[in-house]
């Protein structure tokens, strides 16, 4: 039988957002849109973590980081989705597991990216299974304030990874999964342990989070001592 998805048929492009969203804030927001420009994605779909094993607990539980991530997302130009699976996942968060179940869901000529930020770049190779991901998925970094992207913060194999399979976003989009794109000028200096501090210190950061995200903390009382 004809191979009719790769001659006929748009490869799908989905965009994959994790992280703790502890809670969610205007540098996740620009990481994506950045993205989703760069690429238009058929989907951005957002996955907040379970149990995120390289950090010390979360503050906020499960179902308020969802329906913060839900608001802050609420308004891209391309379909969303909240993604639940590593919360109702009971062990650890591994993103290898996650995007092993995205492939299983979406075939194999699905282009998946998993994007992130320079500060998950400069440990990578500290992941489960940091070199079985580009199996699955290709990856998206984009630049932070304070996380180097040049050799003198990056570990030589990820910077050697990155390197060999650097590619334009038409070969991403074009591809299903083992390229690397570097976005070097994104530059919003933005954390997440920055705003819990200003909310544990009765400040309000509304320059920070999207104003529905800090309506929901506000009324749900979180980050409060
Ligand atoms: N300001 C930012 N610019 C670019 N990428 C970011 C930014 N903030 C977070 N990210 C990326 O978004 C993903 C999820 O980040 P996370 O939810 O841990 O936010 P955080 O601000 O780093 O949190 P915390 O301060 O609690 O460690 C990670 O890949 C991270 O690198
Ligand atoms: O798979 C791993 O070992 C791994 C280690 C650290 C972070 N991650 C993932 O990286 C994303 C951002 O993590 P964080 O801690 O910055 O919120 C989120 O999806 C995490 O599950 C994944």
């Amino acid at each position: 039988m004809p191979d009719l998805t790769s001659e006929h048929t748009p490869r799908r492009c989905i965009a994959v957002l994790g992280g703790s969203f502890d809670p969610v804030h205007n540098g996740h927001v620009a990481l994506a849109k950045y993205f989703v420009t760069l690429l238009v994605p058929d989907e951005l779909r957002v996955i907040p973590t379970g149990n995120p094993w390289q950090k010390n607990g979360l503050e906020a539980g499960p179902a308020d980081r969802v329906e913060m991530v839900r608001r802050a997302f609420d308004r891209q130009t391309v379909p969303v989705i909240i993604d639940q699976q590593e919360i109702q996942r009971p062990t650890a968060t591994y993103t290898i597991d996650t995007l092993q179940a995205l492939r299983a869901e979406l075939g194999p000529q699905a282009s998946i990216i998993f994007l992130m930020g320079a500060d998950q770049l400069q440990h990578l190779n500290t992941w489960q299974g940091w070199d079985r991901l580009f199996s699955y998925a290709h990856l998206g970094v984009a630049s932070r304030p304070g996380f180097a992207m040049d050799a003198s913060r990056v570990p030589a194999e990820v910077t050697r990874e990155f390197t060999r399979r650097a590619a334009t976003p038409e070969q991403i989009r074009q591809s299903a999964h083992g390229l690397t794109y570097l976005a070097e000028n994104l530059a919003v200096d933005i954390s997440a342990t920055e705003i819990r501090a200003a909310l544990h210190n009765a400040k309000k950061p509304d320059a920070l989070v999207p104003a529905a995200v800090l309506d929901y903390i506000e009324q749900h009382h979180l980050y409060k001592n």
